[in-house]
């Protein structure tokens, strides 16, 4: 496992569930240690993107090459998370050390002590022995970049991550990302808050079935692009086919 981010490369990138295409032919590299968003309407293929960059959805087409042997910290959805299994706070950011014990190791006092400084860091002390399902929605939240921080993975993915918490917990969950940043990962977020992703994104890709717009934030971002990304997508045809080509050759995560 790399222990540096490489970067990215999407190659005619094409994604979808049973050969139904959510996202075209998407080319463009991201360099190690980028900091970028996601952004464009509902239903443009975000989540499919971040999914098939974490590994858990295959390339219908093309190939999405530098992440194959990377330690990757994925954080999805809140909407997608079962915070109902009986678990402790402790136990829930300790899975972020998983890559360090193995399933079946033991963690050492240093380790626990490790759990408890993140969960300080996000404003969480005191909170170890708290089941999940009596925390706040942010407080989940805070738990999981716990999580995440302990992971310590070169390429930090994360979905909406600040769609149900509060504007303090955001500000802090952004600084983390910040921290992130220059410690050289690469981070990728998927973004509904536009104002949110000018004022601390450098670069953003802005999606809607097909590549709109990629590059600095401040040229991604224009009344033009957001226009033409609702145009495209609405006239996307949710039922079509995979194009003939895309059958020729399946595509490729390496
Ligand atoms: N598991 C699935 N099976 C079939 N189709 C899916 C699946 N997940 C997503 N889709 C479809 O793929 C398309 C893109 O969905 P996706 O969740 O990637 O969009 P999004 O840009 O993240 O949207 P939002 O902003 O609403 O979260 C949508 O048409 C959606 O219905």
């Amino acid at each position: 496992m790399n222990s540096r981010p490489a970067a990215i490369e999407l190659r005619n990138l094409t994604l979808g569930y049973d050969k139904h295409p959510a996202v075209h032919h998407v080319s463009l590299t991201i360099a190690p240690g980028a900091l970028v968003a996601i952004v464009g309407p509902n239903g443009a293929g975000k989540s499919t993107l971040i999914k098939a960059l974490a590994g858990q959805l295959r390339p219908l087409q093309g190939a999405l090459d530098g992440l194959r042997g990377q330690r990757i910290a994925y954080l999805p959805q809140q909407a997608g998370m079962d915070r109902s299994f009986p678990v402790s706070v402790q136990d829930m950011v300790a899975m972020g050390l998983w890559h360090e014990v193995g399933a079946l190791g033991r963690f050492s006092a240093a380790q626990m002590q490790r759990c408890r400084d993140a969960l300080a860091q996000v404003g969480l002390a005191g909170f170890e022995k708290r089941a999940l399902d009596t925390l706040s929605g942010g407080q989940f939240q805070r738990t999981l970049f716990a999580r995440l921080m302990l992971q310590d993975a070169p390429v930090v993915l994360l979905d909406e991550p600040f769609s149900a918490v509060d504007a303090r917990t955001t500000a802090d969950l952004i600084a983390l990302l910040h921290r992130w940043h220059q410690a050289g990962k690469t981070v990728i977020a998927v973004l509904h808050d536009l104002p949110q992703v000018r004022d601390h994104f450098p670069l953003t890709m802005m999606i809607a079935r097909e590549l709109v717009a990629w590059g600095p934030t401040a040229e991604v971002l224009t009344d033009e692009h957001w226009q033409r990304a609702q145009a495209m997508h609405e006239a996307f045809d949710e039922q079509a086919p995979v194009c003939r080509s895309d059958e020729i050759s399946p595509g490729v995560f390496r």
